[in-house]
């Protein structure tokens, strides 16, 4: 018989709750855990994080190297950890939501990409021998709706999620069964019309903070 290998989230039910927010699980895939999540940020966080990333933006670097490449054509940036009361409550409501301390979280990413731009398929955890404190789950949080375009897509799985302002897809990849890690690749198609805002949260496995 094949067991199910644990998880790092834990459902009981078809909502979760933080300290300020209820979100609603819409979707899922069991092995490996993704799930669609819905009402993560309200409309206002949504605005308020484009707002502030707007002008910081710039092209997209990919992995350890930062050289900028094709692979993906958004723009991005980073928030500085806990820079600012809106970022301490969205770090906090992540780490609340996936259950793993907020010293575990990178830096807030926000992509943008404009018409015709996409993420071609990849992992998000590193790959190369000897990482010790890998990325373990992914949540992709949506901050505007797009026309048309613009999935987050999963080739091995030939699953795709709609951006949808507010709502998120999370997805992991701690896994001993390394099979069940890879059908996590995964990229953002090209955005046929309008642009798309999303703001990533990453967890490591072990502390990544120095606080
Ligand atoms: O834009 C998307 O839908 C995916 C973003 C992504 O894969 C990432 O931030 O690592
Ligand atoms: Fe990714």
């Amino acid at each position: 018989m094949n067991v199910k290998e644990q998880t790092i989230i834990h459902l009981t039910g078809n909502r979760m709750k933080t300290t300020d927010q209820e979100i609603y699980i819409v979707g899922k895939i069991d092995e490996p855990l993704i799930l669609i999540l819905e009402n993560v940020l309200s409309y206002i966080e949504c605005d308020a994080l484009v707002d502030l990333a707007k002008n910081r933006m710039e092209r997209a670097k990919i992995g350890k190297s930062h050289v900028v490449s094709d692979i993906r054509t958004s723009s991005s940036m980073f928030f500085d950890e806990g820079e600012n009361e809106l970022i301490q409550r969205i770090e906090t409501r992540g780490s609340e939501l996936l259950n793993i301390p907020v010293s575990h979280a990178e830096p807030l990413q926000i992509l943008h990409y404009k018409s015709g731009e996409q993420y071609q398929p990849h992992y998000d955890y590193f790959t190369s021998g000897n990482v010790v404190n890998n990325r373990i789950c992914s949540l992709v949080m949506y901050l505007n709706d797009v026309d048309e375009g613009g999935e987050t897509y999963f080739p091995s799985l030939h699953f795709s999620v709609t951006p949808k302002k507010g709502s998120a897809v999370y997805f992991e990849y701690f896994y001993n069964d390394y099979h069940l890690n890879e059908l996590t690749l995964h990229g953002g198609n090209p955005v046929a019309v309008g642009g798309k805002w999303v703001a990533t949260q990453w967890m490591r496995r072990q502390s990544h903070r120095q606080i």
